[in-house]
């Protein structure tokens, strides 16, 4: 065996998604953040394109995209579907966590590799970030709003027309216990063919 597998399996099966509202004021170095990043890259990608990107905002940015959420939610949010705490809690979110990280896919250029591909592969660099969170004690939540998919957020990111913003990840401090996860069995969603 190479590592320790039932770390390794205690640390997969730890990994919680805990909400910014339930970070404490405790702050995350921005080196902290380096290593989840340092991390995420290590993913694997079809064609090496190494598709992931991301655009991390802290300190006074956190404000920008706060405001920027606001924004986005009155804007491409159905005027009767608008719900006050909705937005209140899209807009303090930012502000709740320490850092903020934009996650995004980069297109190729010649488009040799799928696009669902491309964004597998992001993924599996979120499922290293979530991984190294757990590892470090920190809270995190991958979230994807409806507006993320928007042109406005690719202007506002900055990313090109085939690019694409696949969500937020928030870190932070949890305030409360760790929580506990739960999962259907394997005999639920595996089907074994042997002949
Ligand atoms: C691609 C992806 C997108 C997600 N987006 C949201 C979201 O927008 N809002 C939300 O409350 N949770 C979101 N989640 C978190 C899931 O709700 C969470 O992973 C699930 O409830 C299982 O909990 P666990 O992460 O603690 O195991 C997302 C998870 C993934 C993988």
């Amino acid at each position: 065996m190479r590592h320790n597998l039932s770390e390794v399996t205690e640390l997969i099966k730890d990994r919680r998604t805990i909400y910014p509202e339930f970070f404490s004021t405790r702050k995350v170095h921005r080196e902290q953040v380096e290593l989840v990043l340092n991390n995420a890259i290590w993913a694997p990608s079809h064609g090496m394109t190494q598709p992931w990107r991301f655009k991390v905002f802290m300190e006074e940015g956190k404000d920008k995209l706060g405001n920027f959420f606001e924004e986005m939610y009155l804007k491409h949010v159905a005027a009767e579907k608008q719900n006050p705490l909705k937005l209140a809690r899209m807009q303090n979110r930012p502000k709740a966590a320490s850092a903020v990280i934009a996650i995004c896919m980069k297109r190729q250029e010649e488009e040799r590799i799928s696009e669902l591909d491309e964004i597998m592969a992001v993924a599996a660099a979120v499922q290293n970030m979530h991984l190294t969170c757990t590892a470090y004690g920190l809270a995190a939540f991958w979230s994807t709003p409806g507006f993320m998919k928007t042109d406005d957020m690719k202007e506002f990111l900055g990313l090109g027309e085939k690019d694409r913003c696949l969500g937020f990840f928030y870190l932070g401090y949890p305030e409360n216990e760790w929580p506990k996860g739960r999962r259907k069995p394997i005999e639920y969603v595996t089907e074994w063919i042997q002949e």
